[in-house]
């Protein structure tokens, strides 16, 4: 089996000394894969990414007990900007660009490269991967589409050169064609052997890409697997993917999912 390149190990993360977001969870990214958190609202999926990042620490979260490994260094805690450097990258939910700067500047400002060669040739290397920002690179990014908002925030990350690039809801209130770009650029990103932790409510395009996944539930993981065997599972198939036995659709608020629901916290 591949070394992990990212493992969490019961990791419990509070919010403000009083909220407690995330309760013990276990988890590992291995190397080149694509590894997906799942779960309804609230049920702590951004809260993971964020304690990870260490960028909880501007929300007053902290990592309260377990440990956090990447690439052989434990950074539970670490400075966000050392995460970085060491290869971990976070995109946060909400497509945060500089609205009023070009998709350009976007780039190197996020990539914190200045204007020297070595920012030319990354910002190269993005546009030749990313066709569509290259296309884009003097137009302002607040007037961008959701969707190539979404390439430019996944484009900012490459300029690190990241090991491995932690995405929270890359498909969150885009049009189909546009999820299928992005999905078609971050498996593009994955056959080039980047690894991926995509935190998705969009569970059937995420189960797609990803080698494994995680469902979580109240801070919890509830179940885990191979993509292929979460596909199939009759819980997930219910939850998340909206579909009964008989292929029909049913609703989120149905009772029989209630109790189930229950059951499986159990
Ligand atoms: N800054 C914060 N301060 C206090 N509590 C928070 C904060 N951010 C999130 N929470 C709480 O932590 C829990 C987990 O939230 P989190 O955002 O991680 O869930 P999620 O699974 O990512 O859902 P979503 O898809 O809505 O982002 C929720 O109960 C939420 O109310």
């Amino acid at each position: 089996m591949e070394l992990p390149v990212l493992e969490l190990n019961n990791v419990e993360v509070l919010y403000s000394e009083v909220i407690l977001a995330v309760k013990g969870i276990t988890a590992r990214v291995p190397k080149g894969q694509c590894v997906t958190l799942l779960g309804a609202n609230g049920a702590g999926k951004s809260t993971t990414l964020k304690a990870i990042s260490n960028l909880i620490r501007t929300e007053d979260g902290r990592v309260t007990a377990g440990s956090i490994t990447f690439d052989g260094t434990n950074i539970t805690g670490a400075n966000p900007v050392d995460v970085v450097r060491q290869g971990l990258v976070h995109v946060m939910e909400g497509r945060k660009v500089l609205r009023h700067m070009t998709v350009e500047q976007n780039l190197v400002v996020g990539g914190h490269m200045g204007s020297g060669r070595e920012a030319k040739e990354r910002l190269d290397e993005v546009y030749s991967r990313i066709k569509r920002l290259a296309a884009l690179r003097d137009r302002t990014a607040g007037y961008l589409s959701g969707g190539e908002q979404q390439l430019l925030v996944i484009g900012r990350a490459l300029m690190s050169q990241p090991k491995l690039v932690m995405i929270d809801e890359p498909s969150l209130g885009l049009a189909p064609l546009m999820v299928e770009e992005v999905y078609g650029l971050l498996s593009d990103l994955k056959a080039s052997g980047l690894t991926l932790l995509i935190v998705e409510q969009n569970t059937r395009v995420a189960l797609e890409l990803a080698d494994y996944g995680y469902v979580m539930e109240s801070g919890r993981i509830v179940l885990e697997g191979p993509s292929s065997q979460l596909k199939s599972n009759e819980d997930v198939r219910e939850f998340y993917l909206g579909l009964t036995v008989e292929g029909e659709r049913k609703s989120f608020r149905d009772m029989k999912h209630y109790r189930r629901r229950k059951r499986w916290l159990g």
